[in-house]
């Protein structure tokens, strides 16, 4: 049977941390779909078409490490207000949230138009000061030069732009349970996010 958890927040809010535990403790496959957005912002940012970078998506692309860097995120959300481009990688993302078995999703729109059937739906969020601290903490980890500056201004921008567009902004759906994880540690987040779910799975028995 199916049953799809729909994870949307802003850029660091800690919501495919929070993703990755929900499907490792409830045995469901997980899809970050941000991964699609920055491989077809990889492609444009090598030159490449957005419409037809999008269209010729693999599944296999979104293994690539490169696609977790400052400018790969920006060239992601730079693609992501085009129309076109987000209208050829909704089946992929549907048929994923559909499979037997259960599936989390994270991304900025899974609740409101990919899956507003989701069983469950969590909107989360932090402050950006918060969450750009912990993306640069992640980095720098990383070995990418930064500062902090920078990556609070990156975490603002696309803000700005997934809030502002005018295809499917970021926005919590009507039904979404919020968790502010400003003041959480990770054990924290991931408790209330499997709280929340566990609360929708029991009111469907
Ligand atoms: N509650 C928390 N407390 C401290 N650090 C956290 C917390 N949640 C996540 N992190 C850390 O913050 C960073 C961003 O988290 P994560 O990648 O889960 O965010 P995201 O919302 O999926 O980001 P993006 O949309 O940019 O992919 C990671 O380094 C993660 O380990
Ligand atoms: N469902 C989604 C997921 C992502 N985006 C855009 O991609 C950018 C990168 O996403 P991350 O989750 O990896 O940070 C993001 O800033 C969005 O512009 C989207 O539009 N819809």
């Amino acid at each position: 049977m199916a049953f799809t958890i729909a994870v949307d927040g802003p850029a660091a809010s800690g919501k495919g941390t929070i993703s990755k535990a929900l499907a490792r403790q409830l045995g469901y496959a997980h899809l970050d779909t941000g991964l699609l957005y920055r491989a077809v912002g990889r492609q444009v940012l090598d030159g490449a078409d957005p419409l037809a970078a999008a269209q010729a998506l693999t599944a296999e692309a979104l293994d690539d490490p490169s696609l977790r860097t400052p400018e790969v995120a920006q060239a992601a959300s730079k693609v992501a207000v085009l129309g076109d481009v987000r209208a050829a990688l909704v089946d992929f993302q549907r048929a994923f949230a559909r499979r037997d078995g259960g599936a989390v999703l994270d991304g900025r729109d899974i609740g409101t138009v990919i899956c507003p059937e989701a069983e469950a739906k969590l909107y989360v969020i932090a402050s950006a000061e918060v969450r750009a601290e912990r993306r640069f903490k992640e980095l720098t980890g990383k070995g990418i030069e930064t500062t902090l500056e920078t990556v609070l201004a990156d975490v603002r921008a696309r803000d700005e732009r997934d809030m502002g567009r005018a295809e499917a902004p970021l926005k919590p759906a009507e039904d979404a349970v919020h968790i502010d994880t400003t003041a959480m540690d990770i054990e924290a987040a991931i408790a209330a996010a499997l709280g929340a779910v566990r609360a929708r799975q029991e009111a469907r028995t």
